[in-house]
């Protein structure tokens, strides 16, 4: 049995499709269901079991080896700093990593930044020699420059529509980010040849992907 944490929301509806080219069963009600776990037995890739995580416990799961494998954004990966393998870039839920805040704070030192990503954002503002107080909030960041509780966020952002609705502009990109497949290190060991059949197909994909953009 293979277990595969995925992280549930923008990141698992976009990396769904890739897995379904790929030849990976995916159950058929996986995107509407309430349901937490799902296996499905007998597959060309052994008995599968499927878990949806929010996003920023993946790490944790398949750091403690209750899924073998997961699919995570590299933001999360790199705030949490969990001990699992990076195995493969799936290319899927691509966004920037950005700082941004009002216009007119462009060229004024800040004195706070908000963040869903403290440990990013300190690393960031510490290798700019900025002095910063780091204000973490859970979520619509940009509310904290719209109503003047700090002078920049550091947050993602990949249309930009939520920044332009709300008067905010970039200043600075730090980071792109993308869906990873992880796994944890025992498990990499001890299902190797399971393990590897899903790289393979996924690895098939984004390579055939990246022909048809050459052409
Ligand atoms: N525009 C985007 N905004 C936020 N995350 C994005 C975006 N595009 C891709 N992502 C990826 O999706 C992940 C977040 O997914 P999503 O927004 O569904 O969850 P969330 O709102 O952060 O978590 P929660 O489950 O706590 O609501 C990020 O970690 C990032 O890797
Ligand atoms: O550039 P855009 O395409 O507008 O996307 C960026 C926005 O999406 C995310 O928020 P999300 O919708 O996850 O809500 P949250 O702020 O509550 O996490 C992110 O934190 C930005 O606010």
């Amino acid at each position: 049995m293979l277990t595969i944490a995925l992280a549930k929301g923008r990141t698992a509806d976009d990396v769904l499709p890739l897995w379904r080219r790929a030849g990976i069963p995916v159950p058929a009600d996986i995107d509407d269901s309430r349901a937490l776990v799902f296996e499905l037995a007998g597959t060309p890739f052994g008995d599968l079991r499927y878990l949806l995580a929010k996003p920023v416990d993946v790490p944790t799961y398949v750091q403690f080896g209750v899924a073998d494998i997961g699919v995570v954004g590299k933001d999360i990966l790199l705030e949490y700093d969990r001990d699992v393998y990076e195995l493969l870039d799936l290319g899927t839920g691509y966004c920037k990593l950005c700082v941004a805040g009002r216009a007119v704070h462009k060229n004024t030192r800040p004195r706070r930044v908000a963040t869903k990503y403290p440990r990013l954002a300190d690393e960031y503002f510490r290798s700019q020699g900025a002095d910063v107080e780091i204000v973490t909030l859970s979520g619509s960041i940009e509310l904290a420059a719209v109503i003047g509780l700090t002078e920049r966020i550091f947050d993602l952002v990949q249309s930009g529509a939520t920044l332009r609705a709300n008067g905010l502009v970039v200043f600075d990109e730090v980071l792109d980010v993308t869906a990873r497949l992880i796994a944890n290190r025992s498990s990499y060991r001890t299902k190797r040849a399971e393990l590897e059949r899903v790289v393979a197909a996924l690895e098939a994909v984004l390579a055939g992907q990246e022909e048809e953009m050459r052409r």
